[in-house]
């Protein structure tokens, strides 16, 4: 079947280009820009996967609407216009591009602090208008003054970085900024206050979160040196806009760059009617080499996703090194089955659930493994809309805690998956492995040792350690015309619980005529 590509911002045609040589899947992509909201939302029932810029604004209504939408592609770093939690609870995974444009973003950042210090383009603009004007634009330099940086992710060192080349002082705030980082980056460190105190240029390169939203606001303006310039190249809404206004009338700040706003498009601003302010409109990422690298991001996520069900930049699942998840990316198929069949021991809601990792498998990083897993648990009562993007999610919002286990000791199996469910009640258990050349195996449900191909229809009956009892399930099945492939039986003590695992022919719609027969008390017909 084809898998359908709605973009919707203009991208560039060379970083699509493993899309549109793709051999192997079926990909039909369709170019449809500016779209209204409305135009958005009747459409993308159709496409299973939407790869947008900045522009196209992806909310829960249209992510409610998108029925078949398994994936959106952000060719960018900041995913604010996209709505995570609704992806994330109707399982579409999110991708970005967090690497492709910080080397553009941060060139652009350096050039607004040189234009903001230079008056170039007023400067640019007053000749323009045919004077010669020499006296008005005198600037300062950049030598020897500090730049303070808010955020020193990829793009904050990057401008760092190029500051340092202008031999200016850098002074950086961070909350994973350590004092071994910033002295191996050669920048000094503090407190966002302390930033403020010291700094002659102020740039900003955080996320838009709600703990970075209005960072910069009254307060912080009020400690910050005369004449400072302020640089905001990373989202509108770190910095509060009626602060700044009021600050540059004061004379508080001598200037801002501003390539991005609360509100954008920013026309009409009235920030841009003080002769402090220059501005850009939201060009950081706008280089051919950026846009071409962040469009190759996203497609190579977009048919890795598709051809082996992982990605490198998640945004709403764990990041885990490919290396690593191709590591465990063989046990995802046990975690699943197993997963399905312990949630078919209770009927109980589920409290907790503790995944035990044994064996080599506990050196590696299992998330991925995990949300595999919980998917299995869920899906009895979830149904098909869980997978392993919502997994976690909406484990958490039914109240179950997930806990991971691991122990490299390895008993009797090189590496097993043990998946405990526990409800007010009861706790129940089921174990498998992979074996070589076999494939997977559950090989313990409950205090029972079995070797069960986790595969097909599976009727699972609990009995008293009866002589007949294997040959009356025997017997009744068939009065069923139902067809037993393999028959397992287990028993803790002679004479006491036993119990059979038997895979069917076919789906095993009605179990009370078993449940009818004396000695036996629990069926469940389960299909892996
Ligand atoms: N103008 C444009 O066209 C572009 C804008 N951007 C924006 O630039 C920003 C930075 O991007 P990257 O450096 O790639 O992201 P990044 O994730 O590498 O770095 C962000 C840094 O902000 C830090 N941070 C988070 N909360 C903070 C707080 N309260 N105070 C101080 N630091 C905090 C994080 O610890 C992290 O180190 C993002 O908002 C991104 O959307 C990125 C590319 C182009
Ligand atoms: O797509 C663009 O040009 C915007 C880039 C951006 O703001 C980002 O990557 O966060």
């Amino acid at each position: 079947m084809a898998i359908n590509i709605l973009i919707s911002d203009p991208l560039s045609e060379d970083g699509i280009y493993p899309l549109r040589q793709e051999q192997e899947l079926d990909l039909n992509i369709v170019s449809n820009t500016g779209l209204a909201p409305e135009e958005l939302k009747a459409i993308i029932k159709d496409f299973d996967v939407l790869l947008v810029r900045s522009q196209t604004k992806v909310t829960r209504e249209i992510i409610e609407a998108a029925d078949n939408l398994k994936l959106i592609g952000r060719a960018g770093v900041g995913v604010d216009n996209i709505d995570l939690e609704a992806a994330t609870e109707k399982g579409i995974i999110v991708v970005n591009a967090p690497d492709g444009n910080t080397n553009s973003a941060a060139e652009h950042t350096t050039a607004m602090i040189m234009a903001l210090a230079r008056h170039i383009p007023h400067a640019y603009q007053s000749l323009m208008e045919g004077r010669w004007d020499r006296k008005k634009f005198v600037g300062v330099e950049l030598k020897n003054k500090t730049l303070g940086v808010v955020g020193f992710g990829r793009i904050g060192q990057e401008v760092a970085h190029r500051a340092k080349g202008n031999r200016m002082n850098v002074i950086a705030y961070d909350p994973f900024l350590t004092a071994e980082k910033a002295e191996k980056a050669g920048v000094d460190y503090g407190s966002v206050e302390d930033v403020a105190k010291v700094a002659d240029f102020i740039t900003v390169h955080t996320p838009l979160l709600d703990s970075t939203r209005h960072m910069i606001n009254e307060n912080i303006f009020n400690i910050m040196k005369d004449g400072v310039r302020i640089i905001n190249c990373a989202r509108g809404g770190i910095i509060d806009e009626e602060a700044l206004y009021a600050a540059i009338e004061s004379g508080k700040v001598a200037g801002a760059a501003l390539d991005v706003m609360e509100e954008e498009p920013f026309v009409g601003n009235k920030l841009l009617d003080l002769p402090q302010v220059i501005a850009t409109p939201h060009l950081g990422a706008s280089t051919i080499e950026a846009q071409e690298s962040v469009a190759v991001d996203v497609s190579n996520d977009i048919l890795s996703y598709f051809k082996h069900g992982t990605v490198l930049n998640p945004v709403n699942m764990p990041s885990v090194p490919k290396d690593m998840v191709a590591k465990v990316e063989p046990f995802f198929e046990l975690g699943d089955k197993i997963g399905k069949l312990v949630s078919h021991l209770t009927d109980e809601p589920i409290n907790e659930v503790n995944i035990y990792y044994s064996g080599d498998l506990a050196n590696f990083d299992v998330r991925p493994l995990t949300n595999n897993t919980v998917k299995g648990i869920l899906t009895r009562n979830l149904g098909n809309h869980v997978n392993n993007v919502n997994a976690r999610y909406l484990a958490d919002r039914n109240d179950i805690k997930i806990n991971e286990h691991k122990s490299t000791r390895a008993k009797a199996f090189l590496n097993s998956i043990t998946v405990e469910l526990v409800t007010n009640n009861t706790t129940h258990k089921v174990k498998g492995t992979l074996l070589a050349g076999l494939g997977a195996r559950i090989v313990q449900i409950d205090d029972y040792n079995v070797d069960i191909n986790p595969e097909g229809h599976i009727l699972f009956i609990k009995h008293t350690d009866k002589p007949g009892a294997i040959g009356l399930v025997g017997t009744l099945l068939a009065d069923q015309n139902i067809n037993i492939a393999t028959m397992q039986v287990g028993r803790a003590i002679e004479g006491g619980d036993a119990i059979m695992v038997l895979s069917v022919d076919h789906v095993v719609e009605y179990v009370d005529f078993l449940k009818q027969q004396k000695n036996i008390f629990e069926v469940k017909a389960i299909t892996l």
